[in-house]
This record gives C-alpha cells, sequence and structure tokens, in this order.
C-alpha cells in the first residue's frame, strides 16, 4: 500500500486559482477533497436518487444528470481510485436507471444486494423470509388501494410504500401512518415480525434483511483497500453512512436540506459534478 501523494498547487499555495481545478465550491469543502484526493487507494460512493439524479415521480424514470455520470465515470478510470453507487434500489432497478460502468461498485436495496465484481451473487430469502415478505406486500397493497396514486415498489428483500403522488401532504402524513399502524399488527402474528421499517422521502421501505448503507460502506471499504472514503447522500438513510466515516480521513457530503451528521453539504444533484471534478483535478 502506498502512502498518500503530493498533493500538488492548490488554494494558497500560488499567485492565483488553479486553472486545473473548477471554481465555485466552498473553501472548506475544496481544502477536505484535496486531502481526500492526496490518499491513496480512494473511494468516491455515490448515494443514486437526489444526490446523482433529480427526484422524480416515478422511480423508474430517473436517470443520473449526465454531467454527474459522465465526472464518475472519469473518476473511476483514474489510478487508485474506486467508485461506488450506494442506493436503496434494487440491484435490477439500480442497473437499470443508473446504467454505471462494470468498474463501478454497486450496493443496491440499501446494502442487503451488492455488485463488487462481474457476477453479483442472487439475494436468496429463506421461507420465513419469503412468508414474511408476502405478509408485508398484502399490508402495504392493502394501504395503497386506499389512497389515490400510492403504489407498492418490489424489491427482491422489501416492499416500499410510495406515496409521492398521494393528493395532498396530509394524504401522504396519513398513508404513511396507517401501513405503520397494520405492520404493527402483522408484527403481533405468530412468525411475522421479521422485518425492519425504514422512512425515505415519500417512502415507506420495508425489508426481510437487516441492512444499512454504513455496512454498505464498510464492505466496500474492506475490499477496495481504500484509504479515505468520500460518500454524498441526501436522504435519512444516508445518515447510517456518514455515521461510518471517519472526521479526519473521510468526506461527507450532505445533498440538499434536513438535519444531517454530514460535514459538508451541497445545494443538489447539480452540484455534485463539481465535487467529483474537483477530486479528479486534485490527483492531477
Ligand atoms: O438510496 P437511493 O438511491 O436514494 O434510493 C432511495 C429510494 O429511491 C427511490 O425513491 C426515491 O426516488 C424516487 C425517484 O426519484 C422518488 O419518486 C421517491 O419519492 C424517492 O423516495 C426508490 O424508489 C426507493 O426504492 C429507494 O429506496
Amino acid at each position: 500500500m502506498t502512502g498518500p501523494v503530493s498533493p500538488g498547487p492548490g488554494p494558497g499555495s500560488g499567485p492565483g486559482p488553479d486553472p486545473a481545478r473548477p471554481a465555485g465550491l466552498p473553501a472548506d469543502l475544496s481544502q477536505a477533497l484535496r486531502r481526500f484526493a492526496g490518499r491513496t487507494p480512494i473511494l468516491v460512493a455515490v448515494d443514486f436518487d437526489g444526490v446523482m439524479a433529480e427526484l422524480v415521480d416515478r422511480a423508474e424514470e430517473a436517470r443520473p444528470l449526465p454531467a454527474n455520470a459522465e465526472a464518475l465515470t472519469a473518476l473511476g478510470a483514474l489510478a487508485g481510485v474506486h467508485t461506488a453507487l450506494v442506493s436503496g434500489r434494487a440491484l435490477e432497478s439500480l442497473m437499470a436507471v443508473a446504467t454505471p460502468p462494470e468498474s463501478t461498485l454497486l450496493i443496491a436495496s440499501h446494502g442487503a444486494e451488492r455488485r463488487l465484481g462481474p457476477d453479483a451473487p442472487p439475494l436468496e430469502l429463506d421461507a420465513g423470509q419469503v412468508r414474511v415478505l408476502a405478509g408485508v406486500g398484502q399490508v402495504l397493497e392493502a394501504t395503497a388501494r386506499r389512497y389515490p396514486d400510492a403504489w407498492v415498489e418490489h424489491k427482491p428483500a422489501g416492499r416500499v410504500l410510495q406515496v409521492r403522488l398521494a393528493r395532498t401532504p396530509e394524504a401522504k402524513r396519513q398513508a404513511v401512518a396507517e401501513a405503520e399502524a397494520a405492520l404493527r399488527e402483522l408484527a403481533g402474528e405468530p412468525g411475522m415480525d421479521g422485518f425492519h421499517v425504514g422512512h425515505g422521502k415519500d417512502v415507506l421501505e420495508v425489508s426481510v434483511v437487516r441492512a444499512d448503507k454504513g455496512q454498505g460502506l464498510d464492505l466496500l471499504r474492506r475490499v477496495t483497500g481504500a484509504q479515505a472514503v468520500l460518500f454524498a447522500g441526501d436522504d435519512v438513510t444516508d445518515e447510517h453512512g456518514f455515521a461510518r466515516l471517519d472526521a479526519d480521513r473521510d468526506v461527507s457530503v450532505k445533498v440538499g436540506g434536513g438535519p444531517t451528521a454530514a460535514r459538508f453539504r451541497i445545494e443538489g444533484p447539480e452540484q455534485l459534478a463539481a465535487v467529483l471534478r474537483e477530486v479528479a483535478a486534485w490527483r492531477g
């Protein structure tokens, strides 16, 4: 394993701005990216919805902003840089909307599914998990039927109540509250308590496999041998990832508003490419 590489010229080290470095990021983030880029190997891990891509009404219609996709692909081509998408989406759905290059490592279903090489072993559920998943699906479908434009997304290990299109904010809250109450009842039935409930942006997620993005990042750090990790995410589920980062050597970036443990913040997906390009520029 090699040590930190020479950081090269940067802010304050010359008479003017470095022409190779894109302008526009806050100075403290820029400096953190410079330190991050000076380690080898590094891992750049990015959430998909709300980070690589703008949020849209129908999950299957989300696409990465072209500038983000180009910048992540370019980073992944650099020596000593690993790239990853770390998403709550099912692996198949993530691959369909993100169309990442083969070199991009994929953590999907919040960590329950992964593609770390040419073959991604399929997620296998035991009979008990299959039964619980069916029960969860019935509960969420019953709720969705009562709310026009609510629908249920299927994943190999979970079901998601999608309420983004529900008519009013009150209808969204009520649909989620009803589903939670019905799930509590389900958990009281014999052998049916093996599920985990999480919240996201206009979604109620239920999984029969316990996994989170923090575990996903730990795994990526292990398999890549990364000396430092950058993780950018926008949702509450990404806080599990931020919590696993080291304040000194890693870089955590919250995308958009809301409380967070991340050290840095950018306004939205349209600012991500600048972050990625800056890492590439500091790597030289
Ligand atoms: O971890 P992520 O990559 O951010 O995935 C989290 C969830 O993303 C999807 O839902 C979100 O994006 C949809 C499309 O923009 C949007 O309609 C929805 O309201 C968002 O919550 C996906 O459908 C979920 O399964 C993921 O868990």
